[in-house]
């Protein structure tokens, strides 16, 4: 595959969860070797996103393109076989495996959906756990981490498998300034040093800004600005500024719309 083509290609996506229209008709690129953080309002379909690229979710309609394979024309078994050599993620919810050992949570993927011997699995874990600094954690169980701790390991697992492409759903939620800071640097280090395609969704702007490459802002089922954090903050919408910059009124009005303020104090009713 040309290296200047997307990594993720999704067009005229249309998907609702029962009677409420997600998206309608979405198109939209994910460069490769690029981290592009997916924000918008709350509700607005970004896990959904995720879950639709990564194959979980099937479109109305539309196509999403991964790597130059058309997600739907798959079968259960190639989809499979696409993520499984292909794709990383990181949900918020990832828990680990509370009665595996650290080294056993990274080694699972590998010995689940590789045949290698033990003793290349041991490497691998061990340098996947480097690379997230917990190399000396291995042999602790998961209830003996903090937070941040956990956060990291699940980072080492989802990577364990060299994917070409890692979804972080919220990975900073919850997490102090410091164990924050070393996931930020986490995300932005990795995608560097191995060339990963990487979508992040998350509410923290200015963590987003910090590290991605692209911002691409969603909301009421499309996308209302793409683009470099500067070029958005600087020539986005007047929606997408007041997004990022947290404005608390702005096009998206800080009143729920009401009747004439002095009109309905006066009328005496409810
Ligand atoms: N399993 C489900 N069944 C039905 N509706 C769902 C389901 N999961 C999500 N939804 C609905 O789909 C819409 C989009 O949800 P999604 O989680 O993708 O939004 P989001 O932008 O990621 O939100 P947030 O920023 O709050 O995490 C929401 O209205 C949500 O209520």
């Amino acid at each position: 595959m040309a290296t200047d083509q997307p990594y993720v290609s999704v067009r005229n996506l249309t998907f609702s969860r029962g009677d409420r229209l997600i998206y309608n008709n979405l198109s939209v690129d994910f460069p490769r070797g690029k981290v592009t953080a997916i924000m918008g309002p709350s509700g607005t379909g970004k896990t959904t996103l995720l879950r639709l690229i990564g194959g979980q979710l099937t479109p109305d309609s539309g196509t999403i393109v991964v790597d130059g394979q058309e997600i739907g024309k798959l079968r259960r078994q190639q989809l499979f076989e696409l993520r499984k050599q292909k794709m990383g993620m990181l949900f918020q919810t990832g828990a680990l495996f509370t009665d595996l050992s650290v080294f056993d949570n990274v080694a699972f993927p590998l010995r689940v959906h590789t045949s290698l011997p033990e003793s290349v699995i041991r490497d691998l874990v061990l340098m996947k756990l480097e690379a997230v600094g917990l190399r000396g954690a291995r042999d602790l169980n998961p209830a003996e981490l903090s937070g941040g701790m956990a956060r990291r390991v699940a980072l080492a697992r989802s990577i364990a498998m060299d994917p070409e492409l890692i979804m972080y759903d919220e990975p900073f939620t919850g997490l102090d300034p410091i164990s924050m800071g070393m996931i930020v640097k986490l995300i932005r280090g990795l995608n560097s040093a191995l060339g990963l395609t990487s979508l992040l969704v998350s509410h923290d702007v200015e963590e987003s800004c910090s590290i991605a490459d692209y911002l691409c802002l969603v909301s009421g089922g499309r996308v209302i600005g793409f683009g470099t954090p500067e070029e958005l903050l600087n020539e986005g919408s007047d929606e997408v500024r007041q997004f990022l910059r947290g404005d608390p009124d702005g096009p998206v009005p800080f009143h729920y719309p009401a009747p004439d303020y002095r009109q309905d104090i006066l009328s005496g009713g409810r």
